[in-house]
């Protein structure tokens, strides 16, 4: 539905020219969830501005459903935008007009009659829950009230793709799990493809299919969800993920732990299993076949779009030369493990 060919972007010329975007090369598939994540500065704004051609591309092309919006005039633009709906984090209403004519605004822009406004309007009202605040001003709505009016207007167009701008940053966390399962109800029911950009690991997880990754203006990585969370192909995945995999040892712990060894020969472990082997007894193998104590000490599962991702903080106990044993063979079983410091 939406490819990236050899897309570059720069601001200014000559020697201040900024390299926004270098040869990024995307395919985003009709009907699916894509995530682009990248630290600030990265590329991920001017990227999903390239889409609608909110920002020109210095080179390269932007398919949208079949057409190549670089070669269109402004009227063909203005046209393909119908097809491409936007909404951003300050989610950008009209401050003098009630919901009813935010939602209104791009179909007036279209030409549309008031009957055939109201007609595209009543159902965009109930799917996103605003009937009973069609006549309410911006200012008397709350911020995820303020996204869902937000969503309504992208959609009035009837869009085939939707380009979501840091759609849940602004929002506290229980409003951003309404909006996000807004937008997964909006591409299962109405089909529509969500190309979307986030620095929250959690928004990917939840409803992403794919996530690309970018770097200094390049795409470094693109992975199906559930690989990318328990198998990242790239060090910039992997520190990426770093934040949304810790797992803590409890405060008393952390109190009591030490980076040398000599007198505190109890390692405290950190360990990381995926679908392969989160669910065979690894723990209780381990504790028979290299005679150790282990006790978890904290413990998380986490179910990414199927895929199966565990966490656990454990301390071993055992002959030291036993645990560096079972240590090793915990690596060759694909588990991820390591050393947070030892305890007496
Ligand atoms: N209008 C502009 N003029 C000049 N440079 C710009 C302009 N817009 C963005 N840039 C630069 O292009 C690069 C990419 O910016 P962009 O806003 O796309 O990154 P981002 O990943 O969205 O960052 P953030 O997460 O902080 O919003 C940055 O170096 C930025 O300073």
């Amino acid at each position: 539905m939406i490819r990236l060919e050899h897309l570059s972007k720069f601001y200014g010329s000559g020697q201040s020219a900024v390299a926004a975007l270098q040869d990024v090369e995307l395919h985003v598939p009709e009907g699916s969830i894509t995530g682009v994540i990248g630290v600030s500065g990265a590329g991920k704004s001017t990227l999903i501005r390239c889409v609608n051609l909110l920002e020109r591309p210095t080179s390269g092309k932007v398919w949208v459903d079949g057409q190549d919006l670089t070669c269109l005039d402004e009227q063909g633009l203005r046209k393909a935008r119908h097809d491409i709906g936007m909404i951003f984090q300050h989610f950008n209403l009209l401050d003098s007009r009630t919901v009813y004519r935010n939602i209104a605004f791009p179909l007036e822009l279209m030409g549309l009659n008031k009957a055939a406004i109201q007609q595209r309007i009543t159902p965009l009202l109930e799917l996103t829950g605003l009937t009973d605040k069609r006549d309410n001003y911006p200012s008397a709505l709350s911020g995820g009230q303020k996204q869902r009016v937000a969503i309504a207007r992208a959609l009035a167009s009837r869009p085939k793709v939707l380009l979501c701008d840091e759609a849940t940053s602004a929002l506290d966390p229980q409003t951003t799990t309404s909006i996000l399962e807004l937008l997964r109800e909006i591409n299962q029911e109405l089909g529509l493809t969500i190309l979307l950009i986030t620095h929250e690991m959690e928004v990917v997880k939840s409803i992403c299919d794919s996530v690309a990754l970018i770097s200094d203006g390049r795409l470094v990585e693109t992975s199906r969800v559930g690989p990318f969370f328990t198998r990242p192909g790239t060090e910039l995945g992997r520190a990426f993920l770093e934040d949304f995999l810790r797992i803590e040892p409890p405060r008393s712990l952390r109190e009591r732990l030490e980076s040398s060894a000599p007198d505190k020969p109890h390692p405290i472990v950190r360990l990381v299993f995926n679908d392969e082997n989160v669910s065979s007894p690894l723990i209780s193998q381990l504790a028979r076949e290299f005679e150790l104590d282990i006790s978890i000490l904290q413990a998380r599962i986490e179910d990414i779009q199927g895929h199966t991702l565990g966490l656990m903080i454990a301390e071993f106990r055992g002959s030291p030369d036993q645990i560096q044993t079972a240590l090793a063979h915990l690596e060759s079983m694909q588990l991820t493990t390591e050393v947070l410091g030892y305890v007496e």
